[in-house]
């Protein structure tokens, strides 16, 4: 598992690491990891002209009051000394760390209130871990005229709520973000996700100084290796576990067999369908075992009831019967509806759940929409029904009852297709009859739905909730198999 720490435990671990070291050796390190992946940007960035990197190019830097202006200009100092033409901006009055000032000076670098109006690389070092939402006036100001090939970010965008992801004003926009020690909430987390580019990491020794247990625990493909029960030779049909599917309607039999595809791709080895689309799925997969209602269908390990079920009295017959059986159950649409309607169903339940909503159905829920601080919004709604939280949407977010919540890392915006959630669902359900925990199978379920879509919609390819489907069973084999770094995360 990986995972990203709050600013405040950042600061207690470099409280308990910094007495051990020579004064300034924690930010020398970052400056040299982060010069050191400028420079390797610059070489990119600059292969086109003779494969010049450093020498010759011009860098800009925005410097804050603080230790990340700190950063950003002992960094430039050795991009300086390695031929770079760096101009520094204090961007709160002359208000920048001295030290880190005068080294630039003498490397040959300008502190000027008039930098160029273009530029190969921006280093935002307005604000870090240290910043409160928002940015200064006169940063806004140099943001919108200045012209960049890349901006780089220090340790986090500047301006964003490290804590939580939410941008509730201006911040950086930038296409890499350096951080140091570890990875931090708005790196993983809500709009900030996507205003830090790509991460790169800098290990600058805090790790063993570190709570074990990160703000945000972030899903890798090891996780879901260690998770995932494999078929051994005494397994039959049964054991690997028993997925039963309530979903779809006359009207809408797609949701049935979208979330029949996405149960079927994961690892139980039995599918039953229960509900009124049941012709619909059997001419669609023979596979599935099909009958008109929950109560009709035999034991299963877990239960998903929703998609396109409608809200009539069949409908909540299905919610009922199922949240009265024993077995886990995935709660998805129309079902969050009912239950948002009548909350009185889901408080008897004794068998663990997990709710799947986009924005609207947790707003149904909750009494309102998610906040910008979209972890801490499916954190209370977890809280509150006692039940796991899958937050879908850019960025997904799972999280359970105690607190616990996770940052998915994989997806993209073409899964914003009609019934891709239904073959999420699905697939969630699968994990769970295969004897997954509820949130282990949520978030192997949202890893492994973005990987597909990223496998599917491969080279800008347009895709339907059936191709994430189709994707599904190699996703899952890329996972499992070690493959994670490939096409589609
Ligand atoms: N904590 C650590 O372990 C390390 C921290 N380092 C660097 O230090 C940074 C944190 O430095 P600081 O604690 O000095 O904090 P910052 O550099 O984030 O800046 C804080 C200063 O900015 C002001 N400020 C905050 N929000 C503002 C806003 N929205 N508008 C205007 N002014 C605002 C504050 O009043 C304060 O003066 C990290 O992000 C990182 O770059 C590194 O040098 C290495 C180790
Ligand atoms: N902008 C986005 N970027 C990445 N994934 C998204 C985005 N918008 C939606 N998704 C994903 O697409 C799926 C849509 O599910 P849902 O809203 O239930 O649609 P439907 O009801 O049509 O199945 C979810 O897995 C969600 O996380
Ligand atoms: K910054």
């Amino acid at each position: 598992m990986n995972g990203a720490w709050s600013s405040a435990a950042v600061r207690r671990a470099e409280a308990e690491l910094m007495p051990q070291l020579p004064p300034g050796t924690l930010m020398q390190r970052a400056a040299a990891g982060l010069a050191a992946a400028c420079a390797r940007m610059l070489k990119t960035l600059r292969s086109d002209q003779g494969g010049q990197g450093v020498y010759g190019s011009t860098v800009i830097v925005l410097a804050g009051p603080g230790d990340n202006g700190g950063d950003a200009l002992y960094a430039a100092a050795r991009l300086a000394r390695r031929g770079a033409r760096v101009f520094a901006v204090p961007v709160m009055r002359s208000r920048v760390h001295p030290l880190a000032a005068a080294a630039l000076t003498q490397a040959g670098g300008r502190l000027t209130s008039e930098p160029p109006p273009s530029c190969d690389l921006l280093l935002d070092g307005i604000l870090g871990i240290g910043g409160r939402p928002g940015l200064p006036d006169r940063a806004v100001e140099l943001l919108g005229r200045i012209k960049s090939r890349i901006t780089v970010a220090v340790d986090v965008p500047s301006g964003v709520d490290v804590d939580t992801g939410s941008v509730p004003a201006s911040a950086v926009a930038a296409d890499h973000t350096v951080t140091f020690g570890v990875r931090k909430p708005c790196h993983v987390l809500g709009a900030a996700a996507l205003l830090s580019g790509r991460v790169h990491l800098v290990d600058i020794g805090l790790s063993g100084h570190l709570d074990p247990h990160p703000m945000v625990r972030i899903a890798e493909a090891g996780d879901l290796v260690e998770w995932w029960h494999t078929p051994g030779p005494d397994d039959d049909k049964y054991t690997r576990g028993v997925a039963g599917i309530a979903a779809g309607s006359a009207k809408y039999p797609g949701a049935a067999v979208l979330a029949v595809s996405g149960a079927l791709a994961g690892p139980t080895g039995y599918v039953r369908y229960a509900g009124s689309a049941a012709d619909q799925v059997r001419r669609r997969y023979a596979e599935a075992v099909c009958t008109d209602t929950v109560k009709e269908a035999g034991r299963v390990q877990a239960w998903l009831v929703g998609p396109g079920i409608g809200a009539d009295e069949s409908a909540l017959s299905a919610v009922r019967d199922v949240l009265a059986g024993a077995a886990p159950a995935v709660i998805d649409a129309d079902a969050l509806t009912l239950i948002g309607e009548y909350p009185s169903i889901l408080a008897g339940c004794e068998a663990p759940v997990v709710l799947t909503p986009h924005d609207r159905e947790f707003e149904r829920l909750y009494g309102s929409a998610p906040s910008l601080d979209r972890a801490g919004s499916a954190a209370a709604l977890a809280k509150r029904l006692n039940c796991t939280v899958l937050l879908k949407g850019h960025h997904t977010v799972v999280a359970d009852a105690d607190g616990t919540v996770w940052a998915n890392p994989t997806g993209r915006p073409a899964l914003a297709t009609a019934g891709s959630g239904d073959v999420l669902a699905g697939l969630l359900t699968s994990l769970m009859a295969s004897g997954m925990d509820g949130v282990r199978a949520a978030v192997a379920a949202a890893y492994l739905h973005g990987k597909a879509g990223g496998i599917a919609s491969a080279g800008h390819r347009t895709i339907t909730s059936t191709d994430v489907a189709r994707a599904l069973p190699l996703a899952i084999g890329q996972v499992l198999s070690g493959g994670a770094g490939q096409a589609g995360s």
